[in-house]
C-alpha cells in the first residue's frame, strides 16, 4: 500500500475530530489502535474518501480520494465495524452479486468470481444463506468477502473481531493474516495488534505514537491508565 495524508484536518461542527495529520504508510499491514472517540474510524474512513478531510489531501496509490472517489473506492474496500450496516441483501450471495454487478461485472463472471471468494474465505456453506441469520463471525466473513469480491488493492477492516468469541476470532484473524491484499487494521484486540509490523495510536483526535507494536502498546496502556 501507499498511503499519503498530506496536513488532514477533520472537524464535525467545532470538533475537531482529526488534528492536522501527514503520515505516509507503506508496507502489508498496518494497525490502529486508541481510546474510544480518539478518531480511529474518523482515520481510516479518510482512506477511502467515505469521509473527506476539511483541509489537506489524501491519496491511496496514487489516487486522490477527494478528486477522484470511485477510483478511490476500487484501490480500498472498506469493512464497516457492524457489518450489519454493510450487507444490504437479504442473502449473502445477492450482496456480494450486487457488489460484484454495481462494478460491470456480468453474469458468468460475476458468479465465478463469487465462488472464488467465498472458498477463499471457506465460507461456501454461507452463500443461500439469510444475512441476519447468520452469526457474528459468519457475518463478519460475509461482509470481508463482500468487499474483497470487488478485488481493493487494500482492505480497511473497522474493529473486524469486535463482539466475537475466540472461535469466530481465530477464523477473522486467520483469513486477515492470510489474504493477500493489504490492510489497515483498527483494533481493541492487543494481542491481534501485537502481531502487526506497524501500530499507530491515536489520542483525541491525534496521531500519538508509529512504531513497533510493543511501543505503541507501552503508550497505550499509560494513557489509558491516566
Ligand atoms: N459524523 C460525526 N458527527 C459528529 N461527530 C463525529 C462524527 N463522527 C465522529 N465524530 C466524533 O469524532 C470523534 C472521533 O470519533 P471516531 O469515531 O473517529 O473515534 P474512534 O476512535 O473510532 O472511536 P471508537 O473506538 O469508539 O469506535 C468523536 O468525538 C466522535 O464523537
Amino acid at each position: 500500500m501507499d498511503i499519503l495524508f498530506s496536513d488532514c484536518t477533520v472537524r464535525f461542527g467545532a470538533r475537531v475530530a482529526l488534528h492536522p495529520l501527514s503520515l505516509r504508510l507503506e508496507g502489508r499491514r498496518v494497525g490502529v489502535i486508541g481510546l474510544n472517540g480518539s478518531g480511529k474510524t474518523t482515520f481510516a474512513r479518510l482512506i477511502n474518501g467515505l469521509t473527506l478531510p476539511n483541509e489537506g489531501r489524501v491519496t491511496v496509490n496514487g489516487v486522490d480520494i477527494a478528486a477522484e472517489p470511485e477510483r478511490a473506492r476500487m484501490e480500498a474496500g472498506f469493512v464497516f465495524q457492524n457489518p450489519q450496516n454493510q450487507l444490504i441483501m437479504p442473502i449473502v450471495s445477492e450482496d456480494i452479486l450486487f457488489g460484484l454487478r454495481a462494478r460491470g461485472a456480468k453474469g458468468a463472471e460475476a458468479e465465478a468470481r463469487m465462488a472464488t471468494t467465498l472458498s477463499r474465505f471457506g465460507i461456501e456453506a454461507l452463500e443461500r444463506r439469510r444475512v441476519h441469520e447468520l452469526s457474528g463471525g459468519e457475518m463478519q466473513l460475509a461482509a470481508m468477502a463482500s468487499v474483497c469480491a470487488l478485488h481493493p488493492r487494500i482492505l480497511v477492516l473497522d474493529e473486524p473481531t469486535n463482539q466475537l468469541d475466540l472461535r469466530n476470532r481465530r477464523l477473522v484473524l486467520n483469513a486477515i493474516e492470510t489474504m493477500d491484499e493489504d490492510a489497515v487494521v483498527i483494533t481493541h484486540d492487543l494481542d491481534f495488534a501485537l502481531r502487526l509490523p506497524r501500530l499507530l495510536l491515536f489520542h483525541e483526535g491525534q496521531l500519538l505514537a508509529d512504531g513497533a507494536p510493543e511501543d505503541t502498546i507501552a503508550l497505550y496502556r499509560k494513557i489509558a491508565e491516566c
